[in-house]
């Protein structure tokens, strides 16, 4: 029988395994160009590593997941962190798991708000893009280089979201 996941929102704290929650944290705030503009300084540290590594960054459109959706597989990025930041203001999915003797654990299911973005740290597990409810767009800021910068792991049973 797949085992269900549950879903809990997303937090600096809880997230804090994987790497680190993109959003507007007052206490990372500076006030900048005469006092018209707020900067949150310094939120995440892109990494890219191995040869001819470089950080760029790229625009991805999500279509919607249908539910109850069954997590049958994770992938990691060993040269490289990767971030996501909602453009389109709506809620949407984080799915990560700790590494257990080079494989995933139980999935970790966190529903982040449209103004919170993740970035995964290099070779942090986590599902592929899940987006909700509409096709959305997200900011993506990852890694290009030599290697291969895929490993994907799939589940002899898959792990079911219900819905989200
Ligand atoms: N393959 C790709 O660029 N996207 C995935 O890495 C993902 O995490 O969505
Ligand atoms: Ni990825």
């Amino acid at each position: 029988m797949a085992e269900k996941l549950t879903i809990r929102p997303l937090t600096q704290e809880a997230f804090a395994p994987f790497g680190t929650v993109i959003e507007a944290d007052p206490a990372t705030m500076r006030h900048i160009n005469g006092g018209n503009t707020e900067r949150y300084h310094a939120l995440a540290e892109a990494e890219a590593v191995g040869e001819d590594a470089k950080v760029i960054i790229n625009l991805f459109r999500g279509s919607p997941r249908a539910f109850p959706y069954a997590v049958g597989m994770m992938e990691r990025h060993p040269f490289g962190s990767q971030s996501f930041s909602p453009i389109d203001d709506r809620p949407w999915l984080v799915v990560v798991a700790a590494d257990e003797g080079g494989r995933p654990g139980r999935p970790q299911v966190f529903r982040a708000g449209g103004r919170q973005g993740v970035n995964y740290r290099r070779n942090v597990w986590h599902h592929p893009l899940m987006t909700l409810d509409a096709v959305s767009d997200f900011l993506v800021v990852d890694r290009l280089g030599g290697g291969v910068n895929l490993e994907e792991f799939f589940f002899d049973e898959p792990f079911i979201i219900e819905h989200p």
